[in-house]
């Protein structure tokens, strides 16, 4: 389970499906880690460049799981660093929800099959731009009934 779970949030610090948040206005003048924000301002969050940020991740393009294997960074806490469902009073309601359905789903696909790219084939991992990410590529794979 701890595999799984860290490959399902190194997935969504690469590939945050919505990449930028929704726009949120503040109430009143108040700051932020240093920032002045005055009352009435659109506030844009880009989650999709806060968990690529190097000053946060070591090799921040690179996709490794093991950062989350010892690691006990949550996407309910004040991790800020990892925010693929926002933060805070508008942060999505249902993290908890979605992060159990992501991890039923996958692990009953490795349990289920195994995996292989089609002949030909190059995994790309690159996104569509768009309020919510899509594959720019679409991934061909083989699934075969997983033996043993
Ligand atoms: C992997 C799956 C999901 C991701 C990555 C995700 C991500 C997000 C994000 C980024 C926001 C905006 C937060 C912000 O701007 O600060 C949001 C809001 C919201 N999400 Fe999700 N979400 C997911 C699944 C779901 C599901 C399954 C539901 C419903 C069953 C849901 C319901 C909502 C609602 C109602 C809001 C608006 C909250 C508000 O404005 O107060 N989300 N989600």
């Amino acid at each position: 389970m701890p595999y799984l779970k860290a490959v399902i949030k190194e997935t969504l610090r690469l590939h945050p499906p919505i990449p930028i948040l929704v726009p949120q206005e503040s109430t009143k003048d108040v700051q932020v880690m240093g920032y002045d924000i005055a009352a009435e301002t659109l506030v844009i969050t880009n989650a999709w460049t806060i968990g690529r940020d190097p000053v946060s991740w070591d090799e921040p393009e690179e996709f490794k799981l093991e950062r989350f294997l010892n690691n006990s960074a949550d996407f309910r806490e004040h991790n800020f660093e990892l925010i693929p469902f926002g933060a805070g009073r508008r942060a999505c309601p249902s993290i908890q929800f979605a992060a159990v359905v992501n991890e039923l789903a996958v692990a009953n696909l490795v349990h289920e099959f195994d995996f292989a790219l089609s002949d030909g084939v190059e995994f790309n991992a690159s996104e569509a731009p768009g309020f919510s990410v899509r594959k720019m590529f679409p991934l061909l794979v083989i699934a075969s009934p997983h033996t043993c």
